[in-house]
């Protein structure tokens, strides 16, 4: 069902770079406006100029064009709620701020930051939480034009009203009531003028028509307060939905101040966008269909009311199997591009060589690792494969060279060959021979990969383990 008034949202501050936690937060947004043909908008929440980084922004947009993570309306789009970065909308705001001053939802705070602190240390010395305690909310207009003419640039706080209740239906949680009494008066703007987040983004949100936001649990006790704001400025909410956070090893919420793996880092280390897109999707949230999926079959599946509320721990051997089955999945022609193996192997190899290892393969240093094992001079022997050469003893290689000189050097004929020339069959034969033409005990299917080595490799392979098992025999002796 297609539903144009669907808007979700994505709405990043850009201070650093987009961790999975973040991610995730954009895909769930992209993935419901797409399950019912809504549009997903992105927003730059980029008023905190000290924390802001100009790099952030281009590198978060870089990071969603990567995952295929298309905004409708945004940066570098446009649409009809633009301008998209909020440095650009002080003016709309400042109409809103004039808006609740001369109603009284908001009055100016000359508190300092030790002033405040002083409060809180004395609230919580008390066993009270703390709480904005009210100070300026008293203040007379001579009082506050005397503090402004000495100089004080003050912050804008809400009047949040007393013995009320704030109720809505989460989502995710259900239903939410958050007693106004619990919530001290916030600020809106802070004293160096720029928008505060709990005010631009719930505007923000409004003014961009959107329906529908997935956020990360640490936002829940915004939301109460957002409405607040809301209400007071006649202006309707979205719905809103709050996940369970992603936390690392120990525990902690992914962040951009803990320094969490980055999307840019996980791109680096060779992660596919499909194999991030299918393991987040599934952090905090249940598929039916466990096999790998694309963008339209993720938003198929999606359902807010499948979104989990307890947080979730990355888990990086799911993410391991999420690239495994990207791996699997992709044309020839897409992972000859990521591997980057042309340089390691003969023109016109590449889909063969591919076919057969693309099992053993997770990131391109695999698929150069394959590459130069099967076309590469003799690959260094692992200490195991070392082993079952010695073990295997001389007299197997030898017999097993003159075998492919005779012409025996594919796969079948050799191995025919070798078993009716020496009795052995089974994982006696194949374990001696994987060891001498890999250099390893384990790897992808022996037929094809040895079939493209060629037979002067292979000879060169078994004459070398050959000598090896000879040499080991003579040390022993
Ligand atoms: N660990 C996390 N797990 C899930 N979602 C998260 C996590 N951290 C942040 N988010 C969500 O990512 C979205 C974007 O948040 P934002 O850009 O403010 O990043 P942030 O990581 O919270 O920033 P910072 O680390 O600077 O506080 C929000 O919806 C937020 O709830």
């Amino acid at each position: 069902m297609s539903d144009t008034t669907v808007k979700t949202r994505f709405a990043p501050s850009p201070t650093g770079a987009l961790h999975l936690g973040n991610l995730r937060t954009a895909l769930f947004n992209a993935l419901l406006a797409r399950s019912r043909g809504g549009h997903f908008v992105l927003r730059i929440e980029d008023t905190d100029r000290e924390r802001y980084r100009p790099e952030a922004a281009q590198a978060l947009m870089g990071d969603l064009r990567w995952l295929g993570l298309a905004w409708q309306e945004g940066p570098e789009v446009g649409g009809p709620a633009a301008p998209y970065h909020q440095h650009e909308r002080t003016a709309i705001y400042d109409a809103y701020y004039r808006q609740l001053e001369a109603e009284g939802w908001a009055y100016p705070c000359f508190c300092t930051e030790s002033e405040l602190e002083m409060a809180r240390r004395a609230q919580r010395a008390a066993g009270r939480p703390p709480r904005y305690p009210g100070t300026c909310a008293r203040l007379s207009a001579e009082e506050a034009a005397r503090k402004r003419a000495e100089g004080r640039a003050p912050a804008l706080r809400f009047r949040v009203p007393p013995g009320e209740e704030v109720r809505f239906t989460d989502t995710v949680h259900g239903e939410q009531r958050f007693a106004t009494d619990e919530i001290g008066d916030f600020v809106i703007r802070r004293a160096d003028g720029t928008a505060a987040y709990l005010f631009s983004n719930a505007v923000d949100d409004a003014l961009m028509g959107i329906t529908d936001v997935l956020r990360g649990d640490d936002h829940l006790t915004n939301t109460p307060r957002q409405l607040l704001v809301l209400r007071a400025l006649g202006l309707s909410g979205p719905r809103y939905g709050h996940m369970g956070l992603i936390t690392g090893d120990d525990g902690a919420p992914l962040s951009k101040r803990n320094g969490s793996r980055s999307v840019a880092e996980l791109e680096a280390a060779g992660y596919l966008p499909e194999a991030l897109l299918n393991y987040l999707a599934r952090v905090g949230h249940t598929y039916d269909e466990a096999g790998l999926l694309e963008l339209d079959g993720l938003a198929a599946g999606f359902a807010p009311a499948r979104v989990s509320a307890a947080p979730s721990r990355f888990d990086a051997d799911h993410l391991r199997h999420w690239q495994a089955e990207a791996v699997m999945a992709a044309d020839t022609q897409r992972l000859r591009d990521w591997l980057a193996i042309e340089a390691f192997i003969p023109p016109g190899y590449a889909d063969e060589l591919l076919n057969a290892v693309r099992a053993n393969i997770r990131f391109p240093e695999d698929g150069k690792e394959w590459a130069r094992r099967v076309f590469g001079p003799p690959p260094a022997l692992e200490p195991e494969a070392r082993a079952a050469i010695a073990e295997a003893g001389a007299e197997l290689f030898e017999t097993a060279v003159a075998a492919a000189e005779e012409g025996y050097n594919r796969f079948q004929g050799l191995r025919a060959a070798l078993q009716e020339r020496t009795g052995r069959k089974g994982k006696r034969l194949l374990m001696p021979l994987r060891a001498a033409l890999t250099g390893r005990c384990s790897g992808p299917e022996l037929q094809p990969i040895v079939d493209l080595m060629g037979g002067e490799r292979v000879v060169e392979r078994l004459r070398r383990a050959a000598e090896v098992a000879a040499e080991d025999r003579a040390q022993e002796e």
